[in-house]
């Protein structure tokens, strides 16, 4: 695991699929949740933080959700200045034709870049997402702006579609993927902040909660499970992305906090 202490906050990252656990801006609470219940174990992804969902997201990809996760994953480059800390890191195997790597930039706020280059002679479809799970005071208890008036795909009800009618009020188990490219905000009055969520080279943004099915799911404590809610930038479904020979692609997410009410 490495940590990195910068003059505005400290991050901590796992070599074990490049997955970033926590990320604690001075004086605030840490933005992202981890499962006390993950899994330490070879061939198994771990429960919370940001899981890179690589090459494939869902369905259709085998493992669930790509290899990425489960590879092992090295330092490549790192910078220390007085302002920000910046990580590169890469796997140790390589896809023999998808290179792939992390880019970190830790300061008062994190910046998680993967970029994607096919180095092969045929176009490459790519789908992905940087699986951010947040920490709140409790999933139903929050509100998600700036996906108002989106489309999504619902994939509990069947893939059934709908659009998003102002501000996303969790309250059921939810499984979304949303037609979106811009930022979503989540407002936590119990812990009175706000999480901005902001992202580039992504047209899909996802939302997850499992609600009581949180029991169901073995490196999941159900308790624990209700403070958070997954907020992804994402590639997929509508938004795959087709990468020609040479070309190259980086999917990114930011995230910062501010005060609800200062
Ligand atoms: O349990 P995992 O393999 O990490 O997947 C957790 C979840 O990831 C995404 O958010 C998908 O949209 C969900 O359908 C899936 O259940």
């Amino acid at each position: 695991m490495l940590r990195v202490n910068t003059t505005w906050s400290t991050f901590c990252i796992s070599l074990y699929g490049a997955h970033a656990l926590s990320y604690v801006p001075c004086g605030q609470k840490d933005l992202l949740w981890w499962s006390t219940r993950a899994f330490a174990q070879k061939g198994k992804p771990i429960r919370g933080g940001v899981p890179l969902c690589w090459p494939g997201f869902a369905e259709n990809t085998e493992p669930f959700h790509g290899t990425a996760r489960l590879q092992d994953w090295i330092l490549v480059e790192a910078e220390m200045t007085e302002d920000y800390a910046r990580l590169l890191l890469e796997p140790t195997l390589k896809h023999e034709v998808l290179q792939v790597s992390l880019e970190v930039l830790v300061r008062d706020r994190l910046v998680l870049r993967l970029h994607s280059q096919n180095l092969g002679s045929e176009v490459m479809e790519l789908t992905q997402a940087l699986h951010t799970y947040l920490q709140v005071s409790a999933w139903n208890d929050i509100a998600l702006t700036g996906l108002d008036g989106c489309l999504f795909v619902d994939k509990l009800n069947a893939g059934s579609e709908g659009v998003q009618a102002g501000v996303l009020h969790p309250q059921e188990g939810i499984d979304r993927i949303y037609v979106h490219s811009g930022a979503v905000k989540v407002l936590d009055p119990g812990l009175n902040r706000v999480i901005w969520v902001r992202k580039a080279a992504s047209g899909s943004t996802v939302v997850w909660h499992p609600a009581e099915k949180a029991a169901t799911i073995a490196d999941m404590d159900s308790a624990e499970a209700e403070h958070f809610i997954c907020v992804e930038a994402a590639n997929t479904h509508k938004d795959k992305v087709s990468l020609l020979p040479g070309d190259s692609w980086s999917l990114e997410t930011v995230l910062s906090a501010e005060p609800l009410h200062a």
